[in-house]
């Protein structure tokens, strides 16, 4: 993992060069054909590596995905699991989070990574290297300007290459819950930054106050202003369902709702049990936690494939980090 620390000065980065072209449709061809008739060759884009979600959902370059919910229902713990998975495809990742210290992010993380609630010092180096190359933090707690927040991951495109952004979350960055303005203004830049960039962003938000938290939200309840659910590509609601963990009924204790696609043909809700002390979500009721193949081997030196990557493996999930 990589620290871009705040005190780079990032005033170079505020703003993005402007293109205005207009070009014959048939400029597009070639890339029209590849849409259709993808080369065998090129990567699908990434996904989640749950067996339940990875034929159904991409996060597709280009995009911008909303993550919403209750508080304390799981975004950030499901959103963390998630960027295990990308940095597991290769993809190299930057997380934005206002809400936790670095250290605590990879505390959940390495949890996840490994297994088990107390992973082991010689894990937490392998994890620790593994993660260089395809995983970054940026370094800063509480409120931010939004325009800082495109300008550190403009300059994290350029100089690191990244193809994935984790913003934690979104009222961090616009001052108001009702500054509805700010945050279409602030969502209608990320999105030009996702096309510019031709990266995907992962916006955390929250979902209004409901009636009880025992209901699931939909993406009508998502705070603010209505333009942020029409701007994204893809709507996300984590649910935690805490009658399910108390009753211990068998029914998934956290629902994943993909409730927009717009590039894809799924909607619809996914069910996940959270392992307490992996902190791993888990596709099944019958499931056990398992490590992550972080060293490089996919197996060996005692760090098994996770069993949900198995079917996968054709599909080259130990991919080079590009340098
Ligand atoms: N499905 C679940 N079952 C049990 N515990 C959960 C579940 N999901 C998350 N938790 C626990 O709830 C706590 C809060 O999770 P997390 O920080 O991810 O929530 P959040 O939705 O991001 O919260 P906030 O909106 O306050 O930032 C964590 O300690 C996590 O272990």
């Amino acid at each position: 993992m990589q620290l871009i620390p705040d005190t780079i000065d990032f005033s170079e980065y505020m703003v993005e060069a402007e293109h205005h072209e207009v070009k014959p449709a048939s400029h597009w061809l070639e890339d029209t054909i590849a849409s259709f008739h993808a080369p065998a060759t090129e990567a699908p884009a990434p996904t989640m590596l749950w067996q339940k979600a990875r034929d159904r959902v991409r996060f597709r370059p280009g995009e911008v995905s909303l993550w919403a919910g209750i508080n304390g229902h799981g975004k950030s713990m499901f959103l963390s699991q998630v960027v295990l998975d990308l940095c597991y495809q290769a993809q190299r990742t930057m997380v934005a989070s206002f809400e936790m210290k670095p250290v605590s992010q990879m505390q959940r993380m390495s949890r996840q990574a490994a297994g088990s609630r107390l992973p082991s010092v010689d894990f937490l180096e392998t994890f620790g290297s593994w993660t260089d190359g395809r995983l970054w933090i940026y370094d800063h707690v509480g409120s931010v300007e939004w325009r800082k927040v495109i300008a550190v991951m403009r300059y994290a495109a350029v100089n690191f290459g990244i193809g994935h952004f984790v913003i934690d979350s979104l009222m961090k960055c616009v001052k108001g819950e009702d500054d509805y303005n700010a945050q279409k203004d602030f969502v209608n830049e990320l999105c030009a930054f996702a096309q510019a960039h031709n990266v995907h962003i992962h916006l955390v938000h929250h979902v209004r106050k409901g009636e009880s938290e025992h209901k699931a939200p939909g993406k009508f309840d998502v705070k603010g202003a209505g333009a942020i659910t029409d701007q994204v590509d893809n709507v996300f609601i984590v649910w935690r369902n805490k009658i399910a963990a108390q009753e211990n009924n068998g029914d998934p204790t956290c629902v994943v709702a993909c409730e927009k696609q717009r590039n894809g043909e799924f909607e619809g809700k996914l069910g996940f049990w959270f392992d307490i002390e992996s902190q791993q979500y888990l596709e099944t009721i019958a499931e056990m936690p398992s490590k992550y193949g972080v060293d490089g081997t996919g197996g060996k030196k005692g760090y098994a494939m996770p069993v949900r990557f198995f079917a996968r493996q054709a599909l080259d999930m130990k991919a080079e980090v590009p340098a």
